[in-house]
């Protein structure tokens, strides 16, 4: 349950899209409700031109599916709905559950286009409901983990902190947002509700406000000082960065360690981050004070932080906010949720969608993913994408080939090999199966996953195409399928 915006209590239930109670009651209608049908969730192309992404949404996933459940006030929403759905179809609502099973990726896991980040076997009437909040929650999620991950790897050793709340798409973004980037390898949060939810640190300096509401910078300073000593980061670019802000910092630095504290860093939110740094970590070192931490925030994200490292800036922390938490040069990911299968005559049967454009045709069947890494490299060398029937092969490690996705006639043969599979199964006949990791668990096993992958798949900018290959028999269902519609 979540706070409504009117002093209601608010489920999750009818966080979908109509249609798909518009579906729910048609198929009610016709009695086809309880057939079974099998979806999967995934995205068509990388974002920010990456050349991963990193699965986020887990999660919030389970805790929707296990709380799902029309409350009366819903029931009683629907009634005034224009639909006129009849009071027998609301009261099979009212006992709604998932009961279905629900695999996926583990969250941290990098993720490409084109591959079954989650797939869905239910009840038509309970797949069809989860849609839209599960492309909700994965999509925003992955898209935030995956921003925050190419931040990550522009600044390997350096903290960084989240810091964008107040720019967020509203109070969920920011906390969702905050995990997403932890899971990433952001180190702390300025959201205190993230840390509170999510066990994240938290971390804050303070704001110009604080400096403003002084008679002087170096009195503002000295007061912070007093109230905080432990915790002292000083905003120095409220007057006059060089000259004023950086001296009156050193004074407390000072004031500071005749206490027998110290200033634990100063904060640059304007003007040329590269030249203030340096010249303010000169200042700092010449007066004693190498430990004292440069932070630097204003309007940062990965492309600036690297341009800022070249120009040999001397930031030990980054500050970042608006650009990652509203995922600025591309607010979202396309993530879609399609129809694989569905039972006919009591079998499961492939379903394809055909589009005008190729890049939309659907893959076929109920499929698994496995992630096959070399034995002699330690590495990746391609995801493989096959039906459950061919899953033995590629556990026993036969040799499998590998078709070039762009030149389907030139293949690779991959033998001496492990396959990782990547779909796990998470609800089993609506139970939740899997214990899930602990956020700690989730980054870390983020960080080894990075560490299976070629670097010239993990650089920012054009980044080599990690092959997702389907297989043999999978291509020919697919084509076997497009004949048929065709
Ligand atoms: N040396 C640098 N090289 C490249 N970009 C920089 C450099 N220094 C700062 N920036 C970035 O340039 C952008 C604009 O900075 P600018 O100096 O115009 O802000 P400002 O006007 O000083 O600050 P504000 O408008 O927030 O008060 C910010 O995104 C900042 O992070
Ligand atoms: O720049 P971001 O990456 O979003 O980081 C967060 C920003 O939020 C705060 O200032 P705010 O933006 O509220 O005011 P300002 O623009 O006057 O600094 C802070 O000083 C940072 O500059
Ligand atoms: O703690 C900070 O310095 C902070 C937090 C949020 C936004 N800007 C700065």
């Amino acid at each position: 349950m979540v706070e409504g915006g009117i002093g209601m209590t608010d489920s999750l239930a009818l966080h979908t899209d109509k249609y798909q109670i518009n579906m729910m009651y048609a198929h009610w209608k016709r009695g086809t409700a309880d057939e079974v049908a099998v979806f999967e969730a995934y995205f068509r192309k990388l974002p920010f031109g990456n050349g991963y992404a990193v699965f986020a949404g887990l999660e919030r996933i389970v805790g929707y599916i296990k709380g799902l459940a029309f409350a009366e006030e819903d029931i009683a929403y629907l009634r005034t709905q224009e639909e006129g759905y009849e009071e027998a179809f609301l009261e099979r609502l009212r006992e709604f559950r998932f009961t279905g099973n629900l695999y996926s990726m583990l969250e941290g896991t990098l993720v490409f286009p084109n591959q079954p980040l989650i797939r869905v076997e239910a009840r038509i009437f309970e797949a069809q409901l989860v849609e839209t909040a599960l492309l909700n929650f994965l999509n925003y999620q992955t898209l935030i983990a995956t921003k925050a991950s190419r931040i990550k790897r522009v600044a390997p050793d350096e903290l960084l902190l989240e810091f964008g709340t107040r720019r967020a798409q509203e109070a969920d973004a920011a906390v969702w947002g905050a995990r997403a980037t932890y899971i990433a390898g952001f180190h702390a949060t300025s959201n205190l509700r993230a840390g509170k939810l999510f066990g994240i640190q938290t971390s804050g300096t303070h704001a110009h406000s604080w400096v403003q509401g002084h008679d002087s910078e170096e009195d503002a300073f000295r007061q912070y000082a007093e109230a905080l000593p432990d915790h002292v980061t000083l905003l120095v670019d409220t007057y006059d960065t060089l000259k004023s802000g950086v001296p009156n910092a050193i004074k407390t630095a000072r004031w500071l360690a005749d206490r027998g504290k110290r200033l634990h860093g100063i904060r640059l939110d304007s003007g040329d981050l590269a030249y203030l740094s340096k010249r303010a970590r000169a200042m700092l070192d010449d007066a004693g004070f190498p430990e004292v931490r440069i932070v630097a925030s204003n309007d940062l994200d990965e492309n600036i932080i690297s341009e800022l490292k070249a120009q040999g800036a001397r930031i030990d922390v980054w500050g970042v906010g608006t650009q990652l938490i509203t995922a600025f040069d591309q607010p979202s990911l396309g993530g879609v949720y399609k129809l694989v299968a569905r039972q006919k005559d009591g079998e499961l049967i492939p379903v394809i969608k055909i589009s005008g454009n190729p890049e939309k045709i659907s893959t076929p069947g109920a499929k698994d993913v496995y992630r096959i890494v070399s034995r002699r490299t330690g590495k990746a060398e391609a995801d493989y994408i096959c039906l459950p029937e061919e899953q033995e092969a590629v556990v026993t490690g036969e040799s499998i080939r590998l078709p070039d996705p762009l030149h389907p006639h030139q293949s690779k043969l991959v033998t001496d090999y492990e396959a990782l599979p990547l779909l796990h199964p998470i609800f089993k006949d609506g139970d939740l199966i899997l214990e899930l990791p602990t956020l700690d668990g989730i980054r870390s096993y983020h960080e080894e996953q990075l560490s299976l992958f070629w670097p010239e798949v993990l650089r920012k900018l054009n980044p080599e195409t990690y092959r997702v290959n389907v297989s043999q028999d999978l291509w020919e269902l697919r084509a076997a399928l497009i004949e048929r519609y065709h």
